[in-house]
């Protein structure tokens, strides 16, 4: 199974990394830095009307590339120029092509929040997150029991910084809000059959209890869609294919806000 695979080998990632600069290492610059942020990723996403977090994403493993043309900087600058609430960005090397030296670039360059996107299945990547200049880490429910997630939590929170908690099915929504995730994002991907389908977030949007910020993720493309998620109470949807396939992401994302052009 994909997800599985990635995940094995993130861990190999993660150990071949402490060798280099071993956690006690990134705990304490993580830990020396200020913790009193404010939590801007989540605090933006609950502005009126619905929020959309961009990703900057050069490839998936279901897509293959998907940007041949990808300048992670240009991308992250145009997307706060175009009026991006937060962006995405993926880390992951080997089936993404991403790059920590992306996340830790577009931080430093752009002025909205910036989510790292991995697949995280150790504390030591919550840590770095930190260090790289993330505002927010994702964690993956599937990926994590319920005690291990809301230990994850609580260390990103004493980072501060934001957890998006992953779920795609009600068992994990659960545990989710069991675990104390303040934010909960639906992947309308299905991580183990790549399936995409919208109605996953429409179906679990109830169980979402009020006042934990709700995002929509994956396979949204039209403004239809983003009217259809907005209508059903969601705080932000987060977009990357559309973006990175469009040669005009400032029109592109425009039209998905509905602004007229
Ligand atoms: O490119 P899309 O279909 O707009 O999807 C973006 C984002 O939701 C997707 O990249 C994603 C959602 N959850 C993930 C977990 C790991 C890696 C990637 C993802």
């Amino acid at each position: 199974m994909i997800l599985q695979k990635i995940a094995d080998r993130t861990r190999e990632r993660v150990r071949e990394l402490m060798l280099v600069k071993p956690l006690e290492k990134v705990m304490a610059e993580a830990t020396a830095m200020d913790p009193d942020t404010g939590y801007p990723f989540e605090e933006v996403l609950k502005a009126p009307g619905i929020s959309f977090i961009c990703e900057v994403k050069k490839a998936s493993p279901s897509k293959g590339v998907i940007a041949h043309d990808f300048d992670h900087l240009a991308i992250a600058i145009e997307y706060e120029k175009a009026g991006a609430t937060a962006i995405s960005v993926l880390t992951e090397p080997f089936w993404f092509m991403g790059s920590d030296e992306y996340l830790r670039d577009i931080a430093k360059k752009v002025g909205i929040p910036v989510l790292r996107k991995d697949f995280t299945v150790s504390s030591y990547q919550i840590y770095e997150a930190k260090v790289l200049g993330a505002s927010a880490v994702l964690l993956i429910c599937s990926l994590l029991d319920e005690k291990t997630l809301s230990e994850y939590i609580g260390i990103a929170h004493s980072l501060g910084l934001s957890a998006l908690v992953e779920v795609h099915d009600e068992k994990e929504v659960r545990s989710a809000v069991n675990a104390g995730a303040r934010v909960i994002g639906v992947n309308n991907r299905d991580l183990k059959t790549f399936e995409v389908d919208i109605d996953t977030s429409v179906r679990l949007r109830k169980l979402v209890p009020p006042g934990i910020v709700f995002v929509s993720e994956s396979g949204i493309r039209t403004r239809e869609d983003i009217e259809m998620l907005e209508n059903i109470g969601t705080d932000a949807v987060l977009i990357g294919e559309t973006l990175m396939r469009s040669p005009d992401k400032k029109t592109e994302l425009q039209k998905l806000k509905g602004m007229k052009i």
